[in-house]
């Protein structure tokens, strides 16, 4: 998988600009709020389709109506044009001029570690739940399907257990075994290999502790009627649905004790980056390509396995940009990042990989 150039025109603070990306790691740097993260940001999202902000108005510029952006990938040897169109509530994606949906896209092209990862351990469980099916999403688009399906069917439940609907019950019921059971055994079988690529890359960063993933499951596919039953009058008085997939869990567990209980600060980023490095391999196992690498903030990173580690994952992929307040070590390319634009600059070992070519947008 490679990145050959991003487009950007309209996009939060980044001034309009085709970027060239070669083979190897890319490094963008400079002062806070230059806007590297929204360049990282703009290059998932035109990849994976996948945004996480609230409202997607936050991604176009302030004062303007519409954002654009365009990747050129390679992919298995061939190259694909990537678009996403970006206005009020409304998001367009295209795949070499044809619209397409989010699931229709290159689904294993891109892996984004940040510094905020962390939050996969002291958050929620809503996190965990997101990190794992937004992962199976891109591994299975019938797992995305049936996902879709089920979070539909337990809304409905829901607002059939606060009518009060009871007729409604057997039907609703049914559906959830139904798709919440295909649900629970895919990720089954996803966590088990997520979590032997996790212990891996735990060991490999050095941590004494041993890492355990583990779902943590509300009910399961051979006693969710029974428990259906069980559960029924709770339920009935919280109007909600409270088991099945959409409550279950990504137990996370070092050492001997719950990780989001008990860890440090740094032992969480260590797992953070275990699940994210995890979370590539899976992609290549599933797609046999190598995904193209994000790393937002190395140099946030002041723990030196960890730093290493970061800096060994972007040179053995094929391509990786790394973003940072200075420049990472090792890049064949370098961009120094202020208020929104991204000049070539002289890598640490040579001349610059581009001639400056701000402005060029293809639209
Ligand atoms: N829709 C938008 N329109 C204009 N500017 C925006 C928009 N959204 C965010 N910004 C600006 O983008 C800048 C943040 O950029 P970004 O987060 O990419 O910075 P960064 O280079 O990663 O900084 P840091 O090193 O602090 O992480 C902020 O100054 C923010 O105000």
């Amino acid at each position: 998988m490679l990145l050959q150039t991003l487009t950007t025109l309209n996009y939060r603070n980044l001034a309009p600009a085709t970027l060239h990306f070669p083979a190897g790691v890319s490094a963008v740097w400079g002062p806070n709020g230059a806007g590297k993260t929204n360049l990282l940001e703009a290059v998932y999202l035109a990849l994976t389709g996948l945004s996480d902000v609230g409202r997607l108005e936050q991604l176009v510029q302030q004062g303007e109506k519409e954002a654009y952006v365009r990747a050129d990938l390679l992919q298995g040897g061939s190259l694909s044009v990537l678009e996403v169109g970006l206005g009020r509530g409304r998001r367009t994606l295209k795949a070499d001029g044809v619209r397409v949906r989010g699931l229709e896209l290159p689904r294993g092209s891109a892996v984004w570690i940040r510094p905020e990862d962390s939050e996969l351990v002291f958050g929620g469980p809503s996190l965990r739940r997101a990190y794992l099916d937004e992962l199976l999403s891109r591994i299975s688009a019938r797992y995305a399907q049936q996902l879709s399906r089920y979070e539909r069917a337990v809304a409905q439940r829901n607002a059939a257990l606060r009518a009060g609907e009871e007729w409604a019950m057997p039907i609703w019921e049914e559906t959830l075994i139904k798709l919440g059971s295909e649900i629970m055994e895919v990720r089954r079988r996803a966590v088990s290999r997520l979590a032997e690529l996790a212990a891996a890359a735990n060991a490999a960063l050095g941590s004494a502790k041993p890492l355990k993933l583990e779902l943590v499951e509300t009910t399961t596919p051979e006693t969710f009627r029974a428990d259906f039953a069980r559960r029924a009058a709770e339920e009935r008085a919280r109007g909600s649905t409270v088991i099945g997939p959409h409550r279950d869990d990504l137990g996370l567990t070092l050492g001997d004790f719950a990780a989001g209980d008990y860890a440090s600060r740094g032992e969480a980023r260590t797992i953070a980056l275990a699940l994210r490095k995890a979370e590539l391999d899976l992609l290549q196992e599933r797609f046999g390509e190598m995904p193209l690498l994000l790393i937002d903030d190395f140099s946030a990173e002041l723990d030196p396995a960890r730093r290493a580690f970061l800096l060994t994952m972007a040179a053995s992929v094929p391509q990786a940009i790394v973003t940072g307040t200075e420049e990472a070590p090792g890049a064949v390319q370098s961009l120094s990042a202020e208020a929104g634009t991204f000049s070539p600059a002289p890598t640490e070992s040579g001349e610059p990989e581009q001639a400056p070519i701000a402005g060029q947008v293809v639209a």
